[in-house]
């Protein structure tokens, strides 16, 4: 599980040590996000190619883990998650079959989807709404029972 969700805030705070040297410890100043850090052009900027590895652009390649901490979604060294090939291979597989398994489209009323980060956490600004509707046969969707 993204651990990140579940953190303390007396947790967020030291990772914020680390993400973050200029943060006074003390101030009242909302913590701050990823998208501050300097180290990205454009950091508020949808880019997703800017974590593609540097050293072979054309390769579709991405190190999830690496010291530098500029893509921190599996965390960094010894205490780094354990999980992160098979997180990384669930997430792909999931997105996989959402994609096979549904057309999506915008719901209705919605013009276009907005992807803004809330100011004070890690969660998107505004929910992500989006229509599913299914493309394959009824019975490859298994029922689940509550
Ligand atoms: C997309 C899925 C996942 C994400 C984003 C994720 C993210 C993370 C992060 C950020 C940490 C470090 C937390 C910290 O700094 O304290 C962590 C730790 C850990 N994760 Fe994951 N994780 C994922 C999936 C998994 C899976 C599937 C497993 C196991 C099968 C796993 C096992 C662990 C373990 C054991 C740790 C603790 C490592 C340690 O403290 O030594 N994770 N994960």
């Amino acid at each position: 599980m993204p651990s990140c969700l579940l953190m303390l805030p007396d947790k967020i705070l030291l990772s914020l040590v680390i993400l973050s040297p200029d943060h006074e410890p003390n101030s009242s100043e909302p913590f701050r996000t990823w998208s501050e850090i300097k180290i990205w052009d454009e950091p508020d900027v949808f880019k997703p190619e800017r974590h593609l590895d540097e050293h072979d652009r054309d390769s579709m390649g991405v190190t999830l883990m690496e010291p530098d901490m500029r893509l921190v979604i599996f965390s960094t060294g010894r205490r780094g998650c354990a999980g992160t090939k098979i997180g990384a291979s669930m997430t792909i597989m999931l997105l996989a079959r959402l994609l096979q398994g549904f057309a999506w489209a915008l719901p209705i009323g919605a013009s276009q989807v907005e992807l803004i980060a809330a100011k004070s956490n890690l969660f998107m600004a505004k929910p992500l709404l989006a229509s599913a509707k299914p493309r394959l046969a009824p019975g490859l969707y298994p029922k689940i029972q509550i």
